[in-house]
């Protein structure tokens, strides 16, 4: 399957390349993680990916389909994103937050939601352990409780690919745990799941597809345990660390900045 393919992407802002000549895959049926220092360009990548921007130069793909040539709606059928940041929906209830998510699905007459639709939205709600705060405002949510139900509304958005940009953030690490096994959950059900990530080790254990970006251009692609090596941390992170074996596979153990 052929899932995102990302083709010598060019994105500058401010007179200069943040981005240069990006190029991976993220295959359909596997969570991929986009790593790299802070400031490597992994949130200005995923803004365009998700249509926020557009790239000066190279190919986005879905499926096939050119990405930058969608329109919102066709594109929003196809793909959810989850900010790093949140955006505040005021005054909103979670429920409707999470209900958003569903807006690509409604006929363009529709009123409101169907009764397949609230399904789907308690149901999301349920998987990111937020069902029984369904009736609070959004704003009263603390940073974890909203990025939980920003997951929630991509997740009801039933996107053939989701894009996260660091979705677990604000996360305590059970809540990283439980979100982490959920996208791959929709991995394994034919998904494709791109997501920024900062923890390599969360990187390791969770991800099948690992694509290194740094200062801009992609350094390394392949399977976790092969590309987070030593000298790789040492030349990227600018720190020394020993993969070393865990009662679960790999783990990175670090030892200090180069
Ligand atoms: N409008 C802009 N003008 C100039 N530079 C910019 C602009 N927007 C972003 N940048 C720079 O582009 C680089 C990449 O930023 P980006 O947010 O994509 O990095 P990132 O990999 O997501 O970082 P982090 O891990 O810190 O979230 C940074 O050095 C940032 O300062």
């Amino acid at each position: 399957m052929e899932g995102l393919r990302v083709g010598g992407v060019n994105i500058r802002r401010g007179g200069r390349n943040i981005v240069a000549g990006a190029q991976f895959s993220a295959p359909a049926g596997k969570v991929t993680g986009l790593v790299g220092p802070n400031g490597a360009g992994k949130s200005t990548l995923i803004s365009a990916i998700v249509g926020i921007e557009r790239p000066e130069a190279g190919e986005l793909t879905f499926e096939g389909a050119n990405l930058v040539a969608m329109g919102r709606r066709e594109r929003a059928g196809i793909c959810a994103y989850v900010e790093q940041s949140a955006s505040t929906e005021e005054r909103l209830s979670v429920a409707d937050v999470v209900a958003l998510g569903r807006i690509p699905h409604l006929p363009a007459w529709a009123v409101g939601l169907g009764t397949d639709d609230e399904t789907v939205v308690a149901e999301a709600l349920e998987k990111v352990g937020m069902a029984r705060f369904a009736g609070r405002q959004f704003s009263t949510l603390s940073g974890g409780e909203q990025q939980r139900v920003h997951i929630a509304r991509a997740l009801a958005q039933e996107p053939k690919l989701l894009v996260l940009d660091e979705p677990t953030s604000h996360l305590d690490i059970r809540a990283q745990l439980q979100v982490l096994h959920l996208l791959g959950g929709l991995a394994k059900a034919g998904g494709t799941v791109l997501l920024a990530l900062h923890d390599l080790n969360l990187a390791l254990r969770f991800c099948d597809w690992l694509v290194v970006l740094d200062a801009g251009q992609v350094v390394a692609e392949g399977r976790p345990a092969e590309v987070l090596r030593e000298d790789l941390l040492a030349s990227v992170y600018g720190v020394y660390a020993r993969l070393i074996e865990g009662p679960g596979g790999p783990v990175i153990a670090y030892e200090g900045t180069v």
